[in-house]
């Protein structure tokens, strides 16, 4: 578990309760289901809040995923506090209730279960970022867009981003896919916009990585040019810095060039409290610093479940 100063961060136990009880308290708006098992065989769920939940209803889909990387704990508690926003204000909140009541928002708070639970498991920090598959696949240079294609990942697997024998080898990558696969219907993705959350560096970014052109094959002048002025606007209420994937460094087999390149889902990656500082106690901020640096992403949170509606 967390080291006991820490104790405010969840464990995956404490998260599925947290998801689960939302779910009993709020039973018209949120349904948990799971989109699939991790290696080591735990479940990967996924929080869903809307009217009529258990409906699959003709209204734009929002996607938060986080702790793809297992180190990076303070997503899983961006993640929580999302969930915990959109259910515990429907209530008393008009903005919260007109958009649960004309979105569905998917949140899925662990996409890297075994990771976060091996990170934790010693009671000491081990600084893990990577799955549990023999000596660990990056998942997020595992997806199956321009998975390898261009130095942006590596093909040895003691490396911290090693892609993996093929484009989604991992189970974690094929249960993520195959939800957002799931999203399309009639031919049609419902999913309109995504945020992947990750620490550390505090960082709008947006695709794609693969390449360092701003305009490319899947990417129009037009589309790069959404997604700077939007990129830059949630970045006016957080205080990161906007940029696109590739200019921090170049990475393929993403969630987000996926999500974009597949998808076409307005989709960026957050990189999180704190700025810099470098190291590994980066991933690992003090438990006090969990509610400033998650509320810190209110205003983009709201700003990215208003856009999937335009
Ligand atoms: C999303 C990319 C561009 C940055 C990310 N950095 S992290 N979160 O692993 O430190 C990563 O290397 O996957
Ligand atoms: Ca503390
Ligand atoms: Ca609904
Ligand atoms: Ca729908
Ligand atoms: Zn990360």
């Amino acid at each position: 578990d967390f080291p006991p100063d820490d104790a405010k961060y969840h464990n995956y136990k404490e998260m599925t309760d947290e998801i689960n009880k939302a779910q009993s308290d709020h039973a018209d708006i949120a349904k948990v289901s799971s989109i699939g098992k991790s290696h080591e065989g735990r479940d990967i769920p996924v929080i869903k809040i809307s009217d009529n939940v258990a409906q699959d209803e003709d209204e734009p889909e929002v996607v938060f995923g986080c702790n793809i990387h297992a180190r990076e704990h303070l997503t899983a508690e961006m993640c929580l506090r999302i969930a915990a926003r959109y259910t515990d204000g429907y209530a008393s909140d008009a903005t919260i209730k007109d958009m649960v009541d004309n979105r569905e928002i998917y949140i899925i708070p662990m996409q890297n279960p075994d990771g976060i639970e091996y990170d934790i498991a010693s009671g000491q920090y081990r600084g893990w970022r990577k799955n549990r598959e023999g000596q660990g696949t990056d998942l997020n240079r595992n997806f199956n867009f321009k998975w390898g294609c261009c130095g942006g990942s590596s093909g040895s697997p003691s490396s911290e981003t090693y892609r993996g024998p093929s484009a989604a080898s991992a189970p974690e990558t094929k249960a993520i896919q195959g939800f957002v696969d799931s999203r399309v219907v009639n031919g049609k993705q419902q999913i309109k916009t995504h945020i992947d959350f990750h620490t550390y560096s505090e960082l709008v970014l947006w695709p794609f990585g693969w390449t360092y052109d701003d305009v490319t094959e899947g990417m129009t002048a037009e589309e790069a040019k959404r997604f700077q002025d939007f990129g830059r606007q949630m970045a006016q209420t957080n205080g990161y810095t906007p940029e696109q994937s590739s200019d921090l460094y170049i990475t393929d087999g993403t969630t987000d060039d996926y999500y974009w390149g597949v998808h076409k889902v307005f989709s960026f990656t957050f990189e999180m409290y704190p700025s810099g500082g470098g190291g590994i106690d980066g991933f690992y901020p003090p438990d006090e610093r969990i509610e400033p640096e998650t509320a810190r992403n209110d205003k983009a949170v709201d700003m990215i479940v208003a856009e999937a509606g335009k």
